[in-house]
C-alpha cells in the first residue's frame, strides 16, 4: 500500500459566472492579461485592451454566451463539473478538485482545498489534449506562482498532453462512429482544432506538431478513407498571422468543390464550449450553407462519456504510484 495522499487538480481555460457584459468583461480582463496568452509589451497592450478590446467585445460577447447558456450555467463550466463528478466516483482514492485557469472556480481555491485535505502527491491534469503554451504552460506558470504562499510542497506530476493516448484516439473514434451511424459518412470529415498565433510555433511552441499527432493517430485508425479527412484551425483572435487553413475559409471552399456533406469534430476540446457549440455549430454550419453546402454535423465533444472518463482514469493512474 502506498502511503501517500493522493490529489488530482483537473484544469480548463475557464468561461463567464454570467452571459453578462459585466461578467464576460471580468472573464476576459484576467484571460488577455496572461502572458502566456497575449505577449506584447504590457505597454502597449494594457491600453488596448482595456480602452478597446473589453468594452467592445464584451457586450458582443455576452450576447452570444447567453444564445448558448445552460439551465446550470456556461456549457464549459457544465460539462467540466459532470467530468468532475464521474472521475472522482471512479477514483475513490484520490481528491479531485476542479478549476479553471481564469475566472471560477479559481486555482487557489482549488490548490487550498487540496492543501486542506493534506494531500502529498499532487497530479495536474491540464484539459487539454494537445500542448500548447498559450493553455497547458499558462496553467503550470500558475500552479507555480501559487505554491509560492506554501511552504511543503507535495510531490507533482504535470500531464503535458494525451494527443496521441490510444483511448483518447479510440473515444474520438467511437463518438465519430456514432455520428456516422446517425448521419451517414460525409463527404468530408474536418477535424477543426483552436488555433495559436505562428510566431508562438516560430518560437518553439509545438503545439501544431500536437495537433497533427491526433489528427493523424484518428485518421490512421478510422474505417474512413484519409484523403478526404482536413485538418483545420479556429476561433482566429487578434490581426497576427494565425496557424492555417482556417476552419472558416475551407467551410466556404468545399461547397464550390462539389462537397454537400461535412462533419466536424473539435479533438482539442475536452468539452463543449462556446467554440464548438456557437462558432462551429451556428456560424460555420451558416457559412458552409451559405457558400452551397446541404447537410452540416457538428461531432459533440467528449464532455463526460463514459469513455472520456475512462481514459482521463487511465491518464491519472499512470502517474500514481
Ligand atoms: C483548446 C485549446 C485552446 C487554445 C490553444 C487556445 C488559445 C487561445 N485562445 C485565445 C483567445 C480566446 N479564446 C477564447 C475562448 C476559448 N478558448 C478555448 C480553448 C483554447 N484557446 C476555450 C475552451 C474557449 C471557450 C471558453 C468558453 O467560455 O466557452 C476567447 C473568448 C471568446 C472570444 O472572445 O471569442 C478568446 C478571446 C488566444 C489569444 C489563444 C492563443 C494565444
Ligand atoms: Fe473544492
Ligand atoms: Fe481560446
Amino acid at each position: 500500500m502506498s502511503h501517500e495522499n493522493y490529489g488530482l487538480l483537473m484544469v480548463n481555460l475557464g468561461t463567464p459566472n454570467a452571459p453578462t457584459p459585466k461578467s464576460v468583461k471580468r472573464y476576459l480582463a484576467e484571460f488577455l492579461s496572461d502572458r502566456r496568452v497575449i505577449d506584447m509589451p504590457r505597454a502597449l497592450w494594457l491600453p488596448l485592451l482595456y480602452g478597446v478590446i473589453l468594452p467592445l467585445r464584451s457586450p458582443r460577447l455576452a450576447k452570444i454566451y447567453k444564445s448558448i447558456w445552460m439551465e446550470e450555467g456556461s456549457p464549459l463550466m457544465v460539462y467540466s463539473s459532470r467530468q468532475k463528478q464521474a472521475l472522482a466516483a471512479s477514483l475513490p482514492d484520490v481528491t479531485v478538485e476542479l478549476a479553471m485557469s481564469y475566472g471560477q472556480p479559481a486555482l487557489p481555491q482549488a490548490i487550498a482545498h487540496l492543501y486542506a485535505k493534506n494531500i502529498t502527491w499532487l497530479v495536474i491534469l491540464p484539459l487539454f489534449p494537445q500542448y500548447s503554451s498559450s493553455t497547458s504552460a499558462a496553467i503550470w506558470d500558475a500552479v507555480a506562482r501559487i505554491l509560492t504562499d506554501y511552504r511543503r510542497l507535495p510531490s507533482i506530476r504535470f500531464i503535458r498532453d494525451y494527443a496521441q493516448h490510444p483511448a483518447y484516439i479510440a473515444a474520438l473514434k467511437a463518438s465519430i462512429s456514432r455520428t456516422f451511424v446517425q448521419y451517414g459518412q460525409p463527404d468530408r470529415l474536418v477535424m477543426s482544432f483552436h488555433g495559436i498565433p505562428m510566431r508562438y510555433v516560430k518560437e518553439g511552441d509545438d503545439y501544431p506538431q500536437r495537433c497533427k499527432a491526433t489528427f493523424q493517430a484518428l485518421t490512421a485508425a478510422l474505417d474512413y478513407p484519409a484523403e478526404r479527412v482536413i485538418m483545420t484551425f479556429q476561433s482566429r483572435f487578434g490581426s497576427d498571422p494565425w496557424l492555417l487553413p482556417a476552419t472558416d475559409k475551407i467551410m466556404k471552399l468545399l461547397p464550390t468543390q462539389g462537397v454537400n456533406h461535412v462533419q466536424v469534430l473539435c479533438p482539442g476540446f475536452a468539452a463543449d464550449c462556446l467554440e464548438t457549440l456557437e462558432e462551429i455549430q451556428v456560424k460555420n454550419r451558416k457559412i458552409f450553407e451559405y457558400a452551397g453546402g446541404t447537410s452540416f454535423h457538428y461531432i459533440p465533444a467528449l464532455n463526460d462519456d463514459a469513455a472520456h472518463v475512462a481514459l482521463l482514469r487511465q491518464l491519472v493512474i499512470a502517474e500514481l504510484r
